[in-house]
């Protein structure tokens, strides 16, 4: 067993529903863990007084976080980060589709799924929902690289058989053998779960959603993840594509594909309707603010998303997203309900935390197990520990109360200053965490 000593902050309550009072913020706490799992939490004099035996780690010179929850994110997309300039059909045709086509090569998908997987981690995200690749190879070498770490993982393999680029395109009957095949070597396989991912309406007809319902219909414990009203010009062309759908979302509700294991991502747009068919079908939105302003897709409605019932959670959508570190995404979704004035939700650094932790740990479905460090939750956790003398030691070592210090991390936190990332009781980077073998200099 292990005895953490540290300042923790969680968010178990909801501050979006309860107020800035739901941060559970604890000065000298002890935590301690066994196997992983969190089982004693108090102030450390009484933990360590009821376990003098055990051996105490001192985290006191940082803040200690849950493991952040990334909802949305695309492994093939790392390397084309910073894309900047152009909106979302003429980025993805620009940008991203040359690039996901390149993981065809074997070698090359294996090497950006271990640095994919690397810049996760670092980035203090220890549970993910992720895009695969279009290619099997790839996604199964994803799946290998997460399991490699330790990252608790969902994803699966995009499929589309329309309006890519035709390297990237499949017929329905390989995509359900393929999605079949990987969903069978890696669902429930230690951390990892599998995930349906069309890609979006755009690039499937109703034959490909079909069989992605056939693959989720198969099993209770299948998740579901694709896109949703991101930019005008797309919600358009769905409109022209699927005419018998009421709108964007039901082009999947058709099928049977939006239920309370479906995330989507973005909704920028969304209709009254849709955003009650979310609510009523416990679905789940993605919000990536820093993908949404990049590509100037509009800004988040998060007002209509909670007066509606809607759950919703924060990813980074990297490539179109900005990089890996959910601290950013908060601090852009702040940004983004700021900017909207008196439509703005008013995101304190509390909401933040839970936006970036537990809601993403609900979105998933993985809220028992992590999400917060609460008793019997599994001991994934980041340390906060900027180098001495940046601007954030500076600055957290004025801050006022708990808010205020969480505040400051939101502000001014990036990957750097994430000392250790704990997954399961396991340092998955920092000083003790395996060391990796090292990467060729060149993709083969
Ligand atoms: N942001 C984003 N939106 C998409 N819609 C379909 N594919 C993508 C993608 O790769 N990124
Ligand atoms: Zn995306």
């Amino acid at each position: 067993m292990t005895l953490y000593r540290a300042t923790v902050m969680d968010t178990p309550r909801d501050p979006l529903a309860e107020g800035p009072d739901a941060l559970q913020a604890d000065a000298d706490a002890g935590l301690l863990v066994r196997d992983g799992v969190i089982c004693a939490r108090g102030p450390f004099a009484a933990v360590a007084a009821a376990h003098p035996e055990e051996e105490v780690v001192d985290l006191r010179a940082g803040v200690l976080l849950p493991g952040f929850v990334d909802t949305h994110v695309h492994y093939p997309q790392l390397r084309i980060i910073g894309g900047l300039g152009r909106p979302l059909l003429d980025w993805l045709t620009t940008c991203a589709l040359p690039e996901e086509a390149r993981l065809a090569d074997a070698a090359y998908a294996a090497t950006v799924a271990r640095e994919f997987v690397d810049g996760v981690v670092r980035a203090g995200t220890t549970t993910a929902l992720v895009f695969g690749s279009h290619f099997p190879g790839a996604t199964d070498a994803l799946f290998a690289a997460a399991e490699a770490v330790g990252l608790r993982m969902t994803a699966g393999l995009v499929v589309s058989d329309r309006f890519l680029p035709d390297a990237l395109l499949t017929t329905p009957d390989a995509a359900l053998a393929h999605s079949t095949a990987l969903l069978e070597k890696w669902h429930g396989r230690g951390r990892l779960r599998y995930a349906i991912t069309p890609r979006f309406s755009l690039s499937t007809s109703d034959a490909m959603l079909d069989a992605c319902a056939e693959v989720l219909g198969a099993r209770e414990d299948v998740w579901f993840t694709s896109h949703l009203n991101e930019n005008p010009t797309e919600i358009e062309e769905v409109r022209r594509l699927f005419p018998g759908a009421g709108h964007y979302l039901d082009s999947y509700d058709q099928h049977g594909l939006v239920t309370s294991r479906s995330v989507m991502a973005h909704n920028v747009h969304p209709t009254a309707h849709e955003l009650e068919v979310l609510a009523s079908s416990g679905a789940a939105v993605a919000h990536c603010p820093t993908s949404n302003s990049s590509l100037g897709s509009g800004l988040f409605p998060l007002a209509a998303h909670l007066d509606a019932g809607v759950r919703v959670a924060l990813g980074t959508d990297v490539g179109a997203g900005s990089g890996f570190c959910l601290l950013k995404e908060g601090l852009q979704a702040y940004f983004v309900q700021r900017l909207l004035g008196p439509h703005g939700v008013d995101l304190g650094p509390a909401a933040l935390l839970h936006l970036a932790t537990r809601a993403g740990a609900l979105a998933l479905g993985l809220a028992d197990e992590v999400g917060d460090l609460a008793v019997g939750k599994q001991f994934d956790a980041v340390w906060v520990r900027p180098q001495p003398g940046t601007t954030l030691d500076v600055v957290l070592r004025h801050g006022a109360d708990a808010t205020d210090t969480l505040a400051k991390i939101f502000t001014l936190g990036t990957p750097s200053d994430i000392a250790v990332v704990w997954v399961a009781g396991r340092a998955v980077t920092g000083p003790s965490a395996p060391v990796p073998p090292p990467l060729p200099l060149e993709a083969a």
